[in-house]
């Protein structure tokens, strides 16, 4: 059993406050000063991945208390509860076994007594056997020809994570056969993928854990009626549409045959699942060799976080550093900036992992939090980022904590490019690290020649503060493996604050009342009565839709 006490009962607590009070007024340049070892002892090594953490607003006292924290929330207990398949969640009765998905030991992973590998292993099988088909050409459509192109058809966690995978793994796609994504409900969104596609050669991936989202089942029901226009025989749908989800009785009435379901099982959230049956299209896309590589990856991850001491623990430091932001320096937000184009959906993909798991206020005592719980995630890939928002980051009010993240080699080694990249990266959180001094603006414009009265003028818009917190992940090379790895960090990360937070991370009730009431608003919708039964502004907008449409 957890302690299940709110965090800002914890004894650290008060002592990370005090502590704040002291540290908060120094400058993490001076902390380099005075400590030549400074980045030696605040970063972690981890295979191909280095995670430089001194730039931050922390000296190893901060560190142990934080760690004090943890232990006082009972994390080591907390994280055996998890890989053990114990129903840590709690308001839906079920275990959280991402990890068994990746299990790549094979050790027996129970729940309710029964050992989960032998089913996790059969789905994996599936896989290999159904994208070594698609990939080889053996998988032909209903005129005989091989497959170019795969629909994955999804939304939030049936979507985020292929989409995030084969754009990040995008190297490693295969030649004439392209992955497209259809999400949103916004008919613009199936249109424009189908209008340059060829029903003979398209195979729809229907993503949905309940198979039951309205965005999903009406671009599903949209694709097969695009489908069906050019193929005309239902029963050529077997051929072309393959379902990925937990909710058979609902697979087979939309119409898919059952051996071309592929399952999974309650115990995998939505945003936890790429590493199931949902990496359909992502093993289609890289091969399943790299998906398998994913899953080490995160598998080498697991056992990292599962193991290692938590002061030595990259998931664990990163938790800790974003709980003392977050609830000592009042930090609302999190950029993550990958410098790295192909990883041009991370932050995106983590906009749900972490938002959707801990953006909740009520504690686990089911009494309301005192306290900030998770943080606004978001990023741009640098270097796009810097010509965007960056000068508030620089400037701003706001304290952002920054994760940048860079390969040290690229997938395309074009010219200077790579190099030109890097700079930015290793210029930024040095920047945001220093700032720059009124004295170091003067003397700049001194020698640029500028009058006293007008450096006078000009200075005080010239000064840079620093003392921006940033982590440094820096990798060898994206590759599936390391990409599997930086995955389950950041998602052990979000489990590290939600044991602090003492909140519940799997479930997603929030998400349940928009859609509770759009399915009431859309009968309303039918006809072209004026509606009376809101509040005036809703009637307002329905009633002048219904003039306009
Ligand atoms: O896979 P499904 O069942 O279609 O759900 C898709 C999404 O629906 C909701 O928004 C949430 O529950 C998400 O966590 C989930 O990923």
């Amino acid at each position: 059993m957890l302690p299940n006490v709110p965090f800002d009962q914890l004894p650290s607590y008060k002592k990370l406050k005090s502590h704040y009070k002291t540290l908060s007024q120094k400058h993490i340049k001076a902390l380099f000063e005075e400590d030549p070892e400074r980045s030696k002892k605040f970063s972690i090594r981890f295979g191909d991945i280095l995670v430089d953490y001194s730039k931050n607003r922390i000296t190893s006292r901060t560190r142990s208390y934080l760690i004090q924290l943890a232990e006082e929330a009972g994390l080591s207990g907390a994280i055996e509860q998890m890989f053990k398949g114990e129903k840590i969640n709690a308001t839906e009765a079920r275990a959280v076994l991402h990890t068994a998905l990746r299990n790549r030991s094979n050790e027996p992973v129970l729940v309710d007594g029964k050992d989960v590998m032998p089913d996790v292993n059969e789905v994996l099988a599936k896989m290999k056997e159904f994208s070594g088909k698609v990939r080889s050409g053996s998988w032909k459509g209903y005129s005989g020809k091989e497959i170019t192109d795969i629909v994955n058809i999804g939304i939030g966690g049936s979507d985020l994570g292929p989409v995030m995978v084969t754009e990040a793994l995008k190297a490693y796609g295969k030649d004439g056969l392209s992955v497209h994504f259809v999400s949103n409900v916004d008919g613009t969104h199936i249109a424009e993928t189908v209008k340059l596609l060829n029903p003979e050669t398209t195979l729809f991936m229907i993503a949905s854990k309940t198979f039951t989202t309205q965005e999903t089942m009406a671009n599903a029901h949209s694709a097969r009626s695009w489908f069906l226009e050019k193929a005309v025989d239902q029963k050529f749908v077997k051929k072309h549409f393959v379902a990925i989800s937990t909710n058979q009785p609902e697979v087979e009435k939309f119409g898919i045959d059952p051996d071309n379901m592929f399952g999974f099982w309650d115990w995998v959230g939505g945003r936890y699942s790429l590493w199931s049956a949902i990496g359909l299209s992502i093993a289609c896309s890289i091969g399943f060799q790299n998906f398998e590589q994913l899953l080490s990856g995160a598998h080498e991850m697991d056992k990292h976080f599962r193991t290692t001491k938590l002061d030595r623990n990259i998931p664990v430091i990163l938790g800790l550093l974003g709980v003392w932001y977050n609830d000592f320096f009042d930090a609302q937000t999190q950029a993550i900036l990958p410098y790295d184009q192909y990883m041009h959906r991370f932050a995106a993909y983590f906009q749900q992992g972490d938002m959707e798991s801990n953006g909740k206020s009520m504690g686990r005592n089911g009494k309301p939090v005192n306290y900030q719980t998770g943080p606004v995630i978001w990023g741009e890939p640098g270097t796009n980022g810097q010509h965007a928002f960056y000068q508030l980051i620089h400037q701003g009010t706001k304290l952002i904590p920054c994760d940048f993240i860079a390969p040290a080699i690229s997938h395309n080694p074009i010219g200077d490019h790579h190099k030109m990249l890097l700079s930015n990266f290793f210029a930024q959180t040095e920047a945001l690290m220093n700032g720059k001094s009124d004295e170091d603006v003067r003397a700049e414009l001194k020698t640029s020649g500028k009058k006293p009265e007008e450096i006078d003028a000009i200075a005080p818009f010239k000064i840079f503060s620093g003392n921006r917190p940033t982590n440094s992940i820096l990798v060898k090379k994206i590759t599936p493996k390391v990409l599997g790895s930086l995955i389950a960090m950041y998602e052990h990360k979000i489990f590290v604050q939600g044991v602090i937070w003492n909140i519940y991370s799997f479930d997603q009730w929030g998400v349940e009342l928009g859609k509770q009431l759009a399915n009431k608003i859309y009968p309303e919708l039918q006809n072209d009565w004026p509606v009376n039964n809101h509040d005036s502004s809703t009637n307002g907008l329905i009633n002048q839709y219904k003039r306009w449409r």
